[in-house]
């Protein structure tokens, strides 16, 4: 099988998996949570998003948490975007990393950003050159990849159009969102096929939620396909706040065992990986419920019963 050597983990869980969190999570469990999965190896973890508090509100404390953060400084802590407003407030902040998001699908667009696509592309525009001329490399998401909670199907086309768009203006890197877990792995492959004849594969990220349990299977076909770069949310937090019903991204938990157990690198200590989640769900006073997360603590559990 033609599977990548190493891979990349973008780590998603304290913006992804924390955003749809109903009630306010004190900004020192965000920070010990991001400083936890540092130290469990992670590279890349999403800090938070300097979006509209009305909108969301669980992520109004990003600055905070970027300031309270002990950053190392050989790793990188991006942010989401959606505006020029968002991309100061962010620089301010100090994030060194940005991303933008935009949907291939229009309702979703309407709904998470309030404009069309092309009008967010327009809007993402003034964003990459001020990134640009402060030395702030911008990735891209393009939500909907596999299915839209108010459209159903998406034609893999948009997708490659959207995301060829972002490339167009800029992004160095574009992850494909399977915002509501519909995807399955052969439904993956015709989509990252449609979208590799307008982005070079190594410019692509596999961000898939699990809803329907079929993120493993979508990214061990996602990496047939050549992709190296997964995200993933410890413990399978998560949701987006505008997706009704979507679930967790997949648990970075699910996705270290797998790779460990193809003898593909990333850096990653599974067991401190799954103790930082513990500690978060601590929080929420829930168990784990991804699949590795739980077995591990159910396995530690039994060792000191
Ligand atoms: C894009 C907007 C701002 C448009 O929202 P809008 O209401 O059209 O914005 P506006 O420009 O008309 O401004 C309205 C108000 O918002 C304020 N505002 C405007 N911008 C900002 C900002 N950056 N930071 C703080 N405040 C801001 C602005 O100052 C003003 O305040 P007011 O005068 O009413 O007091 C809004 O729709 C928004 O913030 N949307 C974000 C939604 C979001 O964060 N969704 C979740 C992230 S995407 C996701 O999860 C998917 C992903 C990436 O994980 C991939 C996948 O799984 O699919």
């Amino acid at each position: 099988m033609n599977l990548p050597a190493t891979v990349r983990i973008v780590e998603v869980g304290p913006r992804d998996g924390l955003q749809n969190e109903a009630a306010p999570i004190p900004t020192a469990v965000k920070i010990r949570l991001i400083e936890d999965l540092a130290a469990a190896g992670l590279s890349e973890i999403e800090a938070g998003a300097f979006v509209s508090p009305k909108w969301v509100p669980q992520m109004a404390d990003s600055a905070a948490v970027l300031a309270g953060l002990t950053r190392d400084p050989r790793k990188r802590y991006p942010v989401l975007v959606p505006n020029l407003q968002g991309l100061e407030a962010a620089l301010t902040a100090g994030a060194r990393d940005v991303a933008v998001f935009a949907a291939a699908s229009e309702s979703f667009s309407r709904k998470n950003t309030n404009c069309s696509i092309d009008d967010s592309i327009a809007r993402f525009e003034p964003v990459l050159s001020r990134a640009r001329s402060a030395g702030v490399p911008v990735r891209g998401y393009v939500s909907c990849v596999l299915g839209c909670p108010y459209e159903g199907e998406i034609a893999p086309e948009a997708v490659a159009r959207v995301a060829k768009s972002l490339i167009d203006i800029g992004c160095h890197e574009i992850s494909l969102g399977d915002t509501i877990g519909v995807g399955t792995p052969l439904a993956t492959q015709r989509m990252i096929g449609a979208v590799a004849e307008a982005v070079p594969i190594p410019q692509l990220a596999a961000h898939f939620h699990d809803t329907y349990g079929q993120a493993l299977a979508n990214l061990l076909a996602a990496m047939q396909m050549g992709i190296s770069v997964i995200d993933s949310s410890v413990a399978g937090l998560g949701g987006c706040p505008y997706a009704k019903g979507a679930t967790g991204n997949v648990a970075t938990e699910d996705v270290v065992f797998m790779l460990d157990g193809m003898g593909i690198q990333s850096g990653i200590d599974l067991t401190r990986l799954a103790e930082a989640g513990w500690r978060v769900l601590r929080h929420f006073d829930r168990a784990p419920q991804a699949g590795v997360s739980r077995a591990l603590w159910q396995k530690a559990q039994k060792s000191q019963a």
